[in-house]
């Protein structure tokens, strides 16, 4: 292997992050290299965060955010997290600015190890989601899979959390569903020009929910971070819930947890939750080839 950059195996709630450092290179990670890391049982992964240098001042880095299917993301809120670990335990700092396509992201990582992102403001109107056709009141949207006259899925809350979303409200825990069936038809559906990311949430009480998530890009996972800002953003929008959430992840291990504030001074979306770093490696961003860096203390044969 030639020209590698380093990278850490990580996940925030079960979301398979890989975080790459692409820092000092004008290259990007190439969508063939995500497809082959993706691929690969060691490195299968739902998102890569690759850290470029900063573009703008005031920034620290351009965070790239790339699917496993090749896509790009604007948003990964799972992966935002993981991307300031990986920092904070580089720098010792605690507070960092991100640009990404979508935006500027202030994070930060608490004293007990859990990290706050800001992740910006939630968009509403139709065209900026986007959706294919005109709606008023995209806090419900006529859109419903399965029988017609007795949808399994019906009325989508939709928004832009920076990446395109659809909540549909269910009634039941959304692990009996089989999002599996619906999730790429309704991630495809041509309502969804950009296609969108199909969350499961079912209210448990007024500041909790329980969600589950099928990916753009990258199907069932076991978390989503923006899925969950977005749930907490529609269910108070909709006047399911208050503006601060406790988002169970059902299909999570152990069914994680992260809590949402919709914040009413300035609009904005934190999310607070953990992140977690399992080993690291080196890759060549153009081709996906990688190796295992040894972990400290263990025998190198
Ligand atoms: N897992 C992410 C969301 C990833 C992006 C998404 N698949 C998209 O294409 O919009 C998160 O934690 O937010």
């Amino acid at each position: 292997m030639n020209a590698t950059v380093e990278f850490a195996k990580m996940n925030g709630l079960g979301n398979r992050i890989l975080v790459v450092d692409m820092r000092g290179r004008k290259d990007a990670v190439t969508p063939a290299a995500a497809i082959a890391l993706a691929a690969d049982p060691a490195t299968r992964f739902d998102q890569i965060m690759a850290i470029h240098d900063p573009k703008i001042a005031g920034t620290d880095a351009f965070i790239d955010i790339l699917n496993c299917d090749g896509s790009k993301a604007q948003a990964c809120g799972n992966g935002t997290r993981c991307v300031v670990q990986a920092l904070a335990s580089e720098t010792g700092r605690k507070a960092f600015t991100f640009q990404t396509v979508a935006g500027i992201l202030n994070a930060v990582e608490h004293e007990d190890g859990t990290i706050s992102v800001d992740m910006g403001e939630p968009v509403f109107e139709w065209d900026r989601i986007p959706l294919s056709e005109e709606f008023h009141d995209t806090g419900r949207i006529e859109l419903q899979i399965g029988p017609i006259d007795n949808p399994v899925l019906h009325s989508p809350s939709v928004m832009s959390m920076g990446n395109p979303h659809a909540i549909f409200w269910v009634d039941r825990d959304p692990m009996t569903f089989d999002l599996e069936r619906f999730g790429p038809l309704l991630e495809n559906h041509p309502i969804f020009p950009e296609k969108a990311n199909i969350t499961l949430a079912h209210v448990t009480a007024p500041n909790a929910m329980t969600t589950r998530t099928w990916e753009r890009g990258a199907g069932l996972t076991l978390a989503c971070g923006s899925a969950a800002c977005s749930a907490a953003v529609s269910g108070a929008r909709t006047g399911r819930t208050g503006r601060t959430v406790e988002i169970t992840v059902a299909s999570s291990p152990n069914r994680g947890r992260l809590t949402i504030e919709w914040r009413e001074r300035d609009n904005h979306v934190i999310m607070t939750g953990p992140a977690e770093w399992e080993w690291a490696g080196a890759l060549d961003p153009e081709t996906g080839a990688f190796e295992r860096r040894p972990e400290a203390g263990a025998e190198v044969q």
